[in-house]
């Protein structure tokens, strides 16, 4: 773990989960399972099936996008469950109009880097509880800012050969511990893919919050 990532990771809150539910994780991202066990959660992983990510709906927003993609994997693992609380979440970047996932390779990295240098961003993670004894669940949005500096062609062609950025949204890791990026506002746990902060409390007030979740022919 870098000092970055050990700064991220280091006091994290933690909250009991309602009716003392097990906890699953459905998502297979290391990050979130890491986050997770920083915080002393104690949970299974069982990920949603990778096609329910399919498709961006290109009339949607990065919030409306996230809080959809959540709701889909909880969806996909809730009827895998016994009664357990799913925890799904969905990460993007959000730049100039333009709403960026995973890169597909280096090339896609590199457009989405050369996007994101020295512009103000944007990183959104929804995410989605489901309380699978009691068919109620909350799917909640949380937006951090970020600032990327002018950073030279070369310090790009390092990032892009260290491979860091396979599997992140918007091509960078915050985690990574590069000096060049700045969150100016909200959570940093949230760019990592989870926001912690957001979580504790949405796991505090889940009884006052969640709503009856319906699920529909075409999302089972
Ligand atoms: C912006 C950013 C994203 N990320 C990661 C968090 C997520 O794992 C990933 C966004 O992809 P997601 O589709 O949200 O998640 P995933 O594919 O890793 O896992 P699953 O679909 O099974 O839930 O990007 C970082 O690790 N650091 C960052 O700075």
């Amino acid at each position: 773990m870098s000092g970055m990532e050990g700064a991220i990771f280091d006091g994290l809150p933690r909250a009991d989960i309602p009716g003392g539910l097990p906890l699953v994780l459905a998502s297979g991202s290391p990050r979130r399972a890491l986050l997770l066990e920083a915080a002393g959660y104690a949970f299974s992983v069982c990920p949603a099936h990778a096609d329910v990510e399919c498709g961006i709906c290109s009339r949607e927003t990065p919030p409306e996008l996230v809080a959809r993609l959540a709701y889909r994997k909880a969806a996909d693992v809730v009827p895998k469950c016994d009664d357990a609380m799913v925890l799904a979440a969905d990460t993007v970047a959000s730049c100039h109009g333009q709403i960026l996932g995973k890169p597909e390779n280096r090339k896609h990295a590199e457009e989405m880097l050369r996007l994101l240098r020295g512009r103000p961003h944007s990183v959104y993670t929804g995410v989605c509880l489901w309380n699978t004894a009691t068919g109620r669940g909350v799917v909640d949005v949380s937006r951090t800012q970020l600032t990327m500096q002018e950073v030279s062609d070369q310090q790009l062609d390092e990032y892009l050969d260290s491979r860091l950025w396979e599997g992140k949204a918007g091509a960078f890791g915050y985690q990574d511990g590069v000096d060049w990026l700045q969150v100016t506002e909200g959570s940093e746990t949230n760019v990592v893919g989870l926001p912690m902060e957001r979580l504790q409390e949405l796991l505090q007030q889940f009884d006052d919050l969640a709503m009856v979740v319906v699920r529909s022919a075409n999302e089972t």
